[in-house]
């Protein structure tokens, strides 16, 4: 007979916000910058926890703020279900240490606290596929651009296909055992799926989402602000 595998198991986000932004040029570490009075990490948090897709949180913080209460760092609603870890110098060295503090997960939701306006219904598709029993899961949108490679003088050296390329988002999803097992070995990937792909593993795309983008430089922060503003005019108007 057929083992049917249990996967009702317990899903921990992981949310590295140990960067410092250089890119975003602010004084304090990027997801501690405001849009309308709250933090990328708080508005990250909240969406991540309120999707009920989560059962709790890791949040990995620059490790000078490792030590504060969640409290202190997130709204009162959801503090009782965040750990705060210190993170490292680089995105996956803080990935790595949110895993290490993610004891009992079944799933692990790894989650930028840059894509600040993720709705949380992106959270939810990326669980379902987990739970269905893909082992990892990946959100994507549709590239716009033509997209060139070009070699170290800036010469074109070709023009993929655009129909084959995405480009990727978080929250990515994964069987917890499976995350671990990839970061055993560390390497160059710019994302927690690519570590998976060098395993063999297959990694099961799903619908991105445009509010779902990274704010890395200070244009960014002016459409998240914009958009901020408008959904809580939205709110009060209702
Ligand atoms: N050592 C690091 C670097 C990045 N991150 C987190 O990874 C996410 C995506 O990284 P990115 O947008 O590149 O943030 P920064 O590294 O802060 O940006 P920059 O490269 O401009 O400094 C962010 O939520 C960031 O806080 C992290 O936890 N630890
Ligand atoms: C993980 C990621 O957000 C997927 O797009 C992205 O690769 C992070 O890259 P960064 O250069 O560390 O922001």
């Amino acid at each position: 007979m057929q083992q049917v595998h249990d996967r009702s198991g317990p899903v921990v986000g992981i949310i590295p916000a140990a960067g410092r932004g250089v890119r975003l040029g602010e004084s304090l570490p990027k997801a501690f910058v405001e849009l309308g009075g709250r933090t990328m990490l708080d508005l990250a948090v909240e969406s991540m926890l309120g999707s009920g897709a989560v059962d709790r949180v890791v949040v990995v913080a620059p490790p000078e703020l490792a030590a504060t209460p969640p409290a202190e760092l997130v709204s009162e609603k959801y503090a009782d279900r965040v750990v705060v870890t210190a993170g490292g110098a680089e995105r996956a060295d803080s990935v790595r240490a949110g895993l290490r503090a993610a004891s009992g997960a079944q799933f692990v939701l790894v989650h930028d606290a840059a894509r600040a306006l993720t709705p949380p219904e992106l959270f939810t598709r990326v669980a379902d596929e987990l739970r269905a029993g893909r082992r990892a899961v990946i959100p994507v949108l549709p590239v716009t651009d033509t997209i060139k490679s070009v070699d170290s003088g800036g010469v074109v050296t070709g023009t993929p296909d655009r129909a084959t390329l995405r480009a990727v988002q978080t929250p990515q999803g994964f069987d917890a055992d499976l995350l671990d097992r990839a970061n055993r070995d560390t390497g160059d990937a710019t994302d927690d799926a690519g570590l998976v792909e060098r395993l063999g593993e297959s990694v099961q795309t799903v619908a991105g989402d445009p509010l779902a983008f990274k704010i890395t430089t200070p244009l960014d922060l002016v459409l998240a602000r914009a958009l901020f503003a408008a959904a809580d005019r939205t709110e009060e108007g209702n």
